[in-house]
This record gives C-alpha cells, structure tokens and sequence, in this order.
C-alpha cells in the first residue's frame, strides 16, 4: 500500500468520498497479522487461523447420561410400577472408573452421569425410577434402547473439522477445543493499536477542571472499542495541539504498533494539531459522505504504522471507529466475519436525515418487538446518548425522511 492511500482520485473539494471507498482505503492499509501458537488461555477474541480437526471424538466413549442403572433394555420389557422387575447389581461404575466389565444379560450396574456405559448395556434407568438397592435393585418400568445414554462421537467425529478457520475464538469455542484435547492453538496475532488523542482542552479524569476544559474521553473509549474487536491497545498520553508534542509521543513506539488512530485536529480550525503534523506526510485527508464522522484521514505515519485519523466528537469517534477501523482491524486479524449483525427494525418515530450523508443515529432496538426508536439528537457530541443505545441505525444517502412505522436497518453494537 502506498502513502497515499487516502487520495481520492477523483474527488475535487466540493465532493465527498464515500463511505465504501474510505472502508476500504482503511481497510487496504493493514496486512494481515502473522501466526502465532498460544496456549487456549490466551487466544479469547482472537480468530483461529487453521481448521481445528477433532483429534479424538465427542464423547470420546459411550456414557450414562443420568445417575441410575445401566440395563439391557429386553430384561426390563415386563417391569411396571407395581410389578417391578428387580435385578442383582454387579458392578458400581462412578464417572472416571477405566475398567469397566460387560453387562451380563438378567444383571445390572450401577452408574453415574458420565461414566462409560459397560459393554453389553443398551440403556440407563435413571435411579429415581428405581428402590436405589445396592445387592438388588427394582426396576419400576421399561426403558427404550439408547435411553439416557450419549453415544460416543454423537457430538463431534474424530478426524471432522470442529472449528475452520476464521472463527472467533470465544467461550464456547474455546470450550470444544479443550474438550478434545487440545491445549494450544493457531491464531493470528491481535493487531497493536496505539490510540492518541489530541486537544488542548483535554484533562485527564480524577483531575481538577477548569471552564473551558473537558476531561479526556475519546482515548479510554477507542482503547476499549480496540481490546472489544480483539486488538492490543496502548493508550498514549493525550496532546495539546502542539505538532511537536504529536511527533514525540510517537517516537518510542515505531516498532511496536501496526496502527495509529488519532482522535481530534482534523477539521478547519486554526489548531489542527492531526492535520498540521501529517497532511503531506504519508496521510491525507477527506470529508466523507457520512454524519457523524465527516472529517476523516487515514494514511502511514513515516514507514511505520497505518494511521486511520478520528474526528474529535466523541460519537464521531465512536461512529467512525465501528465503520471503519473494526472491520478493518477483524479482517487483518483473520477473522472470517468482519461485520456486526444487522437487521431490519420498525423505526417507532419518525426521523428526518441529511441528504448526500449516510447518517449513522443512535437507537434502542427491541428484539421482541422488532421496533427500535431513537436514542437521543443527531448531534455528535451526545454521548450520553450514544452509552444508553444499543444500536446505531443506518440511513442511506439518498433518505432524507423516515416515517414512524419505515424498515430501518439496525447495526446491533452488543
Ligand atoms: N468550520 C468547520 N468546523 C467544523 C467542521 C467543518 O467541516 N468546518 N467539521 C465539524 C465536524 S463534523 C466535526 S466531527 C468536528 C471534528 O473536529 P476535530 O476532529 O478537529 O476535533 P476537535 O475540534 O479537536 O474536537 C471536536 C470536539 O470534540 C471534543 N473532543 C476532542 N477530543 C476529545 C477527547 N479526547 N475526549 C473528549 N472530547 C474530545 C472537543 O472538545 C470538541 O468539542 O469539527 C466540526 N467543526
Ligand atoms: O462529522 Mo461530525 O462527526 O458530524 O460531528
């Protein structure tokens, strides 16, 4: 990828690049991150990176499902609540017991949940439709074969793909990978995002402030939105808007980070700290066709690391980082699916849009009903309002009103 990757060709400054071509202008700037083995304990979020084939299957072995009997079902074919049938109990096999003798027929052993169902046996009778004897157990009914038993490799095939690659290592993926015996995998390495904002306003939280001052949030926030989407942060000291100041706090981390994002300094100020340091130097600029997040860049900081830079609204930010910068950082980390669910929703009001903007609103959607309303104004500096919704609804360029009662798309953030 060259630097400049971020030059719309065609795109004099009255137009706006669209949001498909800036995705994938952000996109194209991250390779995809080398293969590294970790233990299981290190690998939630990340995407595995080859097919995980079943070296042994699930169960590995037949097992009583429930705490009882393991029987032949014929000898049991007469039993019934009055005139039970009642068997001598030759064996008690509790879970982990490795030798197990067969089911002779007219007998029957004791067993557990998750104890190897004995050669010979067909079915388990939990014990509480027995007298629970120890020499000789009653046998209040019949049962049909295979009753309560989990029948080895029902679950997973030994020599089948479990999990193909591309997959999201979560709990229950994790999970299966553990339950065949595996203790480390394959995954792509998380990409090493450095997250720096600007802006002489900035205070950090805990601190004293004064009128005309914020505390500092868009970092905490884009470092967590980073370690959601499975990536590595490190949050740097924000930045007065001093080009100087930018370029220092960078120099001790070229060899550590595939990516920057930068929030803040990037609109038509006088103190555009973002854009004085880069434009010209490996990152160009942009308004793109959306709203939040107009003011966009992206680019390469000196060789060293993609640089995707944010607007300094918070919800911007926010906005700008789910569009762009997730499923750009998911793609380079491996992962099959790069994108956050989305549905159709009943907008429960009416909205109007911008036009020539795709507008990203903020909503509830409710997945019973199917309905989703607004959640707060389309200002970008509400994000009160963007911590209280769960959704972002997707308008497109061309809609600039929406009746109450309209199919919306709805991204689901969670
Ligand atoms: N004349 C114009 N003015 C503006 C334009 C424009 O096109 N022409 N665009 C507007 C839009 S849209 C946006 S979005 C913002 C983007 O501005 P910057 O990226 O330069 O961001 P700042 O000016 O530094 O800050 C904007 C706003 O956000 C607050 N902020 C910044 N950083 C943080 C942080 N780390 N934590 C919390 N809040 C932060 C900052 O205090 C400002 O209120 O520009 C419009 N203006
Ligand atoms: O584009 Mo700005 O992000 O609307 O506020």
């Amino acid at each position: 990828m060259t630097d400049d990757a971020c030059v719309s060709s065609n795109n004099p400054a009255h137009e706006l690049t669209s949001v498909a071509d800036h995705r994938a202008k952000v996109a194209s700037l991250l390779t995809r991150t080398p293969v590294e083995t970790r233990p299981l304990q290190n690998c939630l979020g990340l995407a595995l990176a080859e097919d995980l084939v079943a070296p042994i299957s699930l169960p590995p072995f037949s097992n009583s499902a429930m705490d009882g009997y393991a029987v032949r079902s014929v000898d049991l074919t007469e039993a019934t609540q009055d005139e039970p049938v009642k068997l001598p109990v030759s064996e008690d096999i509790p879970a982990g017991r490795v030798d197990v003798p067969p089911l002779q027929p007219g007998t029957a052993h004791r067993i557990m949940t998750g104890a190897q169902l004995p050669p010979g046996a067909d079915a388990v009778i939990p014990v509480e439709r027995t007298d629970a004897g120890t020499e000789t157990v009653a046998l209040f009914g019949s049962v049909q074969p295979g009753a309560h038993v989990r029948r080895a490799g029902e679950d997973v095939a030994a020599g089948t793909t479990v999990l193909t690659a591309g997959t999201r290592l979560g709990a229950a993926q994790l999970g299966v990978a553990a339950a065949v015996g595996i203790a480390e995998l394959p995954v792509h390495r998380p990409v090493r995002v450095l997250v720096l904002s600007t802006g002489s306003e900035l205070v950090a939280p805990g601190e004293e402030l004064q009128l005309g001052q914020i505390y500092e949030s868009n970092g905490l926030m884009l470092a967590a939105a980073v370690q959601e989407a499975g990536g590595e942060p490190t949050m740097l000291r924000f930045v007065p808007d001093d080009v100087d100041a930018f370029h220092e706090v960078l120099q001790t981390h070229l060899d550590s980070a595939d990516l920057l994002i930068t929030s803040g300094g990037v609109s038509a100020g006088a103190y555009e700290v973002v854009k004085d340091a880069l434009a010209g130097n490996g990152v160009e600029f942009t308004k793109v066709a959306m709203q939040p997040g107009m003011p966009q860049g992206c680019g390469r900081y000196r060789d060293a690391f993609a640089v995707v830079t944010l607007p300094g609204n918070p919800v911007s930010s926010m906005v700008s980082f789910e569009v762009f910068v997730r499923p750009a950082m998911l793609a380079a980390a491996g992962h099959a699916t790069t994108t956050r669910h989305r549905r159709q929703a009943v907008l429960a009001e009416s909205l109007v849009a911008p036009s020539r903007r795709q507008q990203f609103r903020r909503g509830v959607f409710d997945p019973v009903s199917g309905e989703v309303s607004l959640q707060g104004a389309p200002g970008s500096h509400l994000l009160g309002s963007l911590a209280r919704a769960n959704c972002l609804l997707a308008i497109p360029e061309d809609v600039t009103e929406m009746p109450a009662g309209s199919t919306v798309d709805v991204v689901l953030l969670d």
